[in-house]
């Protein structure tokens, strides 16, 4: 489905980071680890098409990613990509559900309420649909924002750090979540991390 292929890039003053050739298949699991600095945060952005490699391809259902700019490429990450961040960019002045609703109307879709609520109540937030974000908690705005990245069913769900910063019990659960959801909205799953306890859940590993 998506094929990385002599990719590197060079941040203007810094030193060449060079990736090495990688395949993922529809519905796979794999984390991407590295120590910091490797160029992890680097190779999701560039995977998820929000930044241009200096040379090399991704291509994703045989389109190479890279050649589509603009409306074009937003469009295309909208649709095909849902983006798990560290922060959770959510959109303060609108409610849980509005959320959902612009991540559809940004990539041109109608809004599917029925697959929302699915979503939603599979998360255990469904309650919580007309809550603003500073009315949720880090959890709940993490489910979220797992929710707004698979609304549009993507074929791949990215999550960069998703459990750094969580004890075990609640990194188990962020790591579960992560997998059923993928799993059941039948998206490859890549999660970026250098947390330990995250690797002996997901046995394919990308290093860096
Ligand atoms: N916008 C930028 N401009 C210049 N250099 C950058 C930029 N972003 C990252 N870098 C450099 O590129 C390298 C890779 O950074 P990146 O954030 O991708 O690493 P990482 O593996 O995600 O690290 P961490 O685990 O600490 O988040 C680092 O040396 C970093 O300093």
């Amino acid at each position: 489905m998506i094929k990385i292929r002599n990719l590197s890039h060079n941040y203007t003053g810094g030193r060449r980071i060079n990736f090495p050739d990688w395949d993922i298949d529809s519905m796979d699991q794999w984390l991407l680890l590295g120590a910091s600095g490797k160029g992890k945060s680097t190779l999701l952005n560039i995977l998820a098409g929000l930044l241009s490699p200096t040379e090399g391809t991704v291509t994703h259902n045989e389109l190479n990613l890279h050649s589509l700019s603009g409306t074009a490429l937003d469009r295309f990450r909208g649709r095909h990509i849902g983006i798990v961040f560290q922060q959770t960019h959510l959109i303060k002045a609108l409610n849980a559900i509005q959320n959902l609703q612009i991540a559809s109307s940004l990539a041109g879709l109608t809004f599917d309420d029925a697959h929302a609520m699915n979503l939603l109540k599979d998360l255990g937030i469904h309650e919580l649909r007309k809550k603003y974000p500073h009315e949720l908690s880090q959890g709940q705005l993490q489910r979220l924002s797992v929710a707004r990245a698979l609304i549009n069913k993507p074929d791949l769900l990215i999550a960069d750090e998703p459990t750094s910063s969580l004890d075990d019990e609640n990194a188990f659960q962020v790591l579960e979540m992560l997998q059923t959801q993928a799993k059941n909205n039948q998206a490859a799953l890549v999660i970026a991390t250098h947390d330990q306890r995250v690797s002996q859940r997901i046995d394919k590993s990308y290093l860096l």
